[in-house]
């Protein structure tokens, strides 16, 4: 669990005072500025193994008060995509909006934010745990994907979303049966925009090799709304709009896979 000093989207000013790395000049989220990316040929394809789960292996699900928070098994593992070395899943999360109006990705692409955004959490397997890891540079891949609205329901999302009415309260937690976790992934796991910056809550910590997937995934409206509407935080608020403020590149660069 974190045992951190509190925080909350409404302090975002506050999160450096406790935790300095937030002030630092390599932060996450950004916007993708597509006209300034540079096309990298060492950027391969993205090799995913180990993430189709048998369904008698259960992962906890947690409503942590600022996510949904789903642990994932670290025989998952990243590899390929121009990363120095493999990396092992730790958790996956959500970010979403509020309402039909307001979408809620962490990152944008040119200026446009998107309805909500999946994050994949891995650590280098140069080192024994996410904790260790967590404060190293490199120490941290994260895959994250766009989430749109679309025509039909997305069945892997179910998978998670039907579970969201019995985790309604801050801190509690049930368990999931194993699915093929990348099927909440695109599939086109060539193309993707990649560059380096921090977790986007605290501890901000500046670690983070950063994937953005090119192509995005789409759930209906019911499966967005069902993920803004049913899970409550702090004081029992809804969890709304759980994204950070776009961050400033400070002249780093932006690779793509593509051209
Ligand atoms: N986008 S992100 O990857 O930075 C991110 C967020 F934006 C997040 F909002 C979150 S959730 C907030 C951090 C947190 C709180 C409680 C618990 C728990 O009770 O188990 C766990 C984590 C969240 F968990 C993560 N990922 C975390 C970063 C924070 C701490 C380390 C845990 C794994 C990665
Ligand atoms: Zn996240």
């Amino acid at each position: 669990g974190h045992k951190d000093r509190h925080w909350s989207y409404k302090d975002m000013p506050e999160w450096a005072s406790m935790f300095p790395n937030c002030d630092g000049h390599m932060q996450s989220p950004i916007n993708i500025n597509t006209a300034a990316v540079s096309f990298s040929v060492k950027l391969e394809p993205l090799l995913l193994s180990g993430y189709d789960l048998p369904p008698e292996e259960t992962l906890p699900l947690k409503n942590n008060g600022h996510t949904v928070l789903l642990g994932l098994p670290k025989k998952m593992t990243l590899s390929g995509g121009g990363f120095p070395q493999p990396y092992q899943a730790a958790q996956l999360h959500l970010h979403w909006g509020s309402g039909h109006t307001w979408p809620g990705s962490e990152h944008t692409v040119d200026g446009h934010r998107y309805a909500g955004e999946i994050h994949v959490v891995h650590y280098s397997s140069r080192f024994e745990s996410f904790e260790e890891a967590a404060s190293e540079p490199g120490g941290l891949a994260v895959l994250a994907a766009f989430l749109q609205v679309g025509m039909e329901t997305n069945e892997p999302y179910q998978h998670i979303l039907k579970h969201l009415s019995g985790i309604k309260e801050e801190g509690e937690e049930t368990a999931v049966a194993g699915f093929d976790v990348a099927k909440l992934l695109p599939y086109d796991f060539d193309r993707y925009f990649r560059y380096n910056g921090s977790l986007t809550t605290p501890p901000c910590y500046q670690t983070v090799n950063w994937t953005v997937f090119n192509q995005t995934v789409r759930l209906s409206q019911e499966q967005i709304s069902m993920l803004e509407e049913t899970l409550q935080g702090d004081d029992d608020e809804p969890i709304q709009s759980n994204f950070r403020l776009l961050q400033d590149l400070y002249g780093r660069s932006i690779l793509s896979s593509f051209h």
